[in-house]
């Protein structure tokens, strides 16, 4: 009896080994990083120069609630010169999440800024507050 290679044509196995290869990529290669329409994008930066302070955050998230703490009621900055966004709470968070993280590169939350200037997450937030340089920022 003839071998599998010797009954199966050399244009056959050729197919055989390029789906072979497509099934596999399409299986086994991480999805791609998810596409933000540049709209979205713009709405943001908006959102970030709108007031002294933005902070995308998420009402179940303990770092989220630490910097809100620290902001509004250690330091007793005005949240009416806040924009605060509870992403989890909005039907486009995941979008202007995923804008963030085209803008800044940061992918979690709290994601703050000051003065349309990146702060970064909460640990960055708290180590300007322990040194003494976020109550200046804040002035
Ligand atoms: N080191 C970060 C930790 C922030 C963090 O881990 N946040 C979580 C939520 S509590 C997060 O963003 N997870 C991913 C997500 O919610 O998309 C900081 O200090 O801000």
């Amino acid at each position: 009896m003839d071998s599998i290679f010797q009954q199966v044509s050399v244009p056959t196995l050729i197919i055989i080994v390029l789906l072979t290869a497509l099934v596999s990529k399409r299986f086994f290669t991480a999805a791609a990083p998810r596409m933000v329409s540049q709209s979205t994008v713009q709405r943001v930066k908006e959102l970030i120069g709108e007031k002294k302070v933005f902070v995308a955050s998420k009402t179940y998230c303990p770092y989220c609630q630490a910097t809100l703490k620290t902001l509004f009621e250690d330091l007793k900055f005005p949240q009416s010169k806040a924009v605060v966004l509870q992403l989890n709470t909005m039907s486009d968070g995941q979008e202007i999440q995923d804008a963030l993280y085209e803008i800044n590169g940061q992918k979690t939350v709290p994601n703050i800024y000051i003065d349309g200037k990146h702060i970064g997450g909460n640990s960055d937030l708290q180590e300007l507050n322990s040194s003494g340089k976020l109550a200046k920022l804040l002035e």
